[in-house]
C-alpha cells in the first residue's frame, strides 16, 4: 500500500504512518481521519455528521431520538458543532452517548486551518481601529480646542 502525503499539508509527513485505504481515507493504527471536505458533504436528514471536539459522529440514527430536537442537529450537519454542543451544556450522559456515534477524528490539518480561519485580529482592523480610538477623538479635541481658544480671546 502506498503512503500518500498531503503536499499542503506539512502535519502529514509529522504524523508518521498515515495510510490511505481503498477508499482513499485516511487512518493511522485503525483511526480514521476524515477532512472537512469529506465531512461537509454529510449534511442531510439521511446521512448526517458533525464535528465535536475534533472528532466525527455519524449521528444519523440519533436524530430522531434527540431530546433537543433535530432540527437543531440538522443545522450543524456537515460542520462543526462544538460550540453549540457546549452551549447547552450537555450531560455527562449526553458525551457518554457521543461514543455510540464515534467514526473517527478531523483531519490534523484541518484543526490547524479551523483556527487559522478564526485570527484573534482580523486583518484590517488594527488599522481601522486606530483611526477610531486615537486620531479621529484627538483631531476632535483639537478642533474643540482652537474654537475654545479663538471664543476666548
Ligand atoms: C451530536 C451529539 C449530541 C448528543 C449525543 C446530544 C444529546 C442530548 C441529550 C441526551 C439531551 C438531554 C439533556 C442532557 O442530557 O444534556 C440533549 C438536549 C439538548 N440538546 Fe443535544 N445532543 C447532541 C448535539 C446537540 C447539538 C449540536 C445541539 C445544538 C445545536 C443540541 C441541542 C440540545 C438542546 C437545545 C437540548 C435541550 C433540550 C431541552 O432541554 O428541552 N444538542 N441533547
Amino acid at each position: 500500500m502506498s503512503v500518500e502525503i498531503r503536499k499542503d499539508c506539512p502535519l502529514d509527513a509529522n504524523m508518521g504512518s498515515v495510510n490511505h485505504d481503498v477508499n482513499g481515507e485516511a487512518t493511522e493504527g485503525g483511526v480514521k481521519y476524515y477532512t472537512l471536505e469529506e465531512i461537509r458533504v454529510h449534511n442531510m436528514c439521511k446521512d448526517t455528521w458533525v464535528i465535536i471536539h475534533d472528532k466525527v459522529y455519524n449521528i444519523t440514527s440519533f436524530l430522531e431520538e434527540h431530546p433537543g430536537g433535530e432540527e437543531v442537529l440538522l443545522e450543524q450537519a456537515g460542520s462543526d458543532a462544538t460550540e453549540s454542543f457546549e452551549d447547552v451544556g450537555h450531560s455527562t450522559d449526553a458525551r457518554e452517548m457521543l461514543n455510540q456515534f464515534y467514526i473517527g477524528e478531523l483531519d490534523m490539518c484541518d484543526r490547524n486551518l479551523k483556527t487559522q480561519e478564526v485570527p484573534d485580529t482580523p486583518s484590517g482592523e488594527t488599522s481601522s481601529s486606530f483611526w477610531t480610538t486615537w486620531l479621529i477623538p484627538a483631531i476632535a479635541a483639537a478642533i474643540v480646542g482652537l474654537v475654545y481658544r479663538f471664543y476666548s480671546f
